[in-house]
């Protein structure tokens, strides 16, 4: 039932598609080059436009590293990283991003938290004033999508965690991003919180094919979400396996519980162990 073979770049270039994210041979130490530590080597990674990956693999083995590599926040020190045609230089605008923790500020109200990336980033900063009608009419639309209600005017102290990290979701998609980076974003959260957003998640990716990667712990997780999952080896990270989910296998939250939903979430199992028990 599992399709362990994901198409190759040169396979979606033959379709006309050129990789929306594109990073080869890529290798990144962290501190001083010599004595520092080396977080990713041989790193090879390619996502197609609107894809929805995931990335799992030990702890420690460069999975945040990587987020940052393709949002700018870092540059390797060896190979490319291309995002949407252009080799990554600078922090990208493009992206959105949500984290584990969902980071909002405890003084602004959970509409000024998600409003926040607009009134300091060009150049939606310049225009903030004039268009900020349009911008709450578009952060109302997004509470109203992640199942928000009456929560506009509400602290995020006055918020449950959940309901935290669906205002944190908001924020990374106010300025609708082409790519969404999630580091974790459910890792906090009850299982039934976290299955629901889950789904918020899934919608609102089928509704607006941002291209996304998720980082996640959870198996079961990736393989709901994702259409193609990649295992990190330990560190030094690199891919060592891909693996497409097939759609059929993940359409409803009962596909969670069905024979072949398991086996994939057993392969990739065993390919987490290998890179758990052998680094190289
Ligand atoms: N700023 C930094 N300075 C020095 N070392 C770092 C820095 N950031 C990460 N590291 C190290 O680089 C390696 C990869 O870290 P990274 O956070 O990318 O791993 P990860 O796979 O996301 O980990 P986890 O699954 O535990 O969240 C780790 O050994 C980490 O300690």
């Amino acid at each position: 039932m599992v399709n362990t073979c994901p198409p190759t770049p040169e396979e979606a270039a033959s379709a006309g598609q050129r990789p929306f994210v594109e990073l080869t041979d890529v290798s990144l130490t962290y501190g001083d080059f010599g004595e520092g530590l080396l977080a990713l080597k041989d790193f090879n990674l390619s996502v197609r436009q609107g894809e929805f990956c995931a990335l799992v693999g030990p702890s420690g083995c460069g999975k945040s590293t990587t987020l940052k590599l393709v949002s700018g926040l870092r540059q390797p020190d060896a190979g490319g990283v291309i995002v949407a045609g252009k080799e990554v230089s600078k922090p990208l605008k493009i992206v959105g991003m949500a984290f584990q923790n969902p980071t909002l500020l405890p003084w602004r109200t959970s509409l000024d938290n998600v409003l926040l990336p607009l009134e300091i980033v060009e150049p939606h900063r310049r225009g903030f004033r004039k268009e900020k009608a349009q911008h709450v009419d578009r952060a109302m639309a997004l509470f109203d999508k992640v199942g928000l209600k009456d929560v506009a005017d509400r602290f995020p102290w006055q918020l449950s965690g959940g309901m935290q990290q669906r205002v944190s979701l908001c924020r990374s998609l106010i300025h609708e991003p082409d790519l969404l980076l999630l580091d974790e974003p459910f890792g906090a959260l009850d299982a039934f919180t976290r299955e629901d957003l889950w789904d918020t998640v899934k919608t609102l990716w089928q509704e607006q094919k941002f291209t996304t990667l998720l980082i996640t712990h959870d198996l079961t997780e990736s393989v709901y979400m994702a259409e193609t999952v990649h295992v990190l080896s330990a560190r030094p990270g690199r891919v060592i396996h891909s693996q497409r989910i097939p759609e059929a296998l993940r359409r409803t939250r009962e596909d969670r519980f069905s024979p072949a939903f398991a086996d994939a979430v057993y392969a990739l199992r065993q390919h987490v162990g290998h890179a758990q028990e052998d680094p190289s």
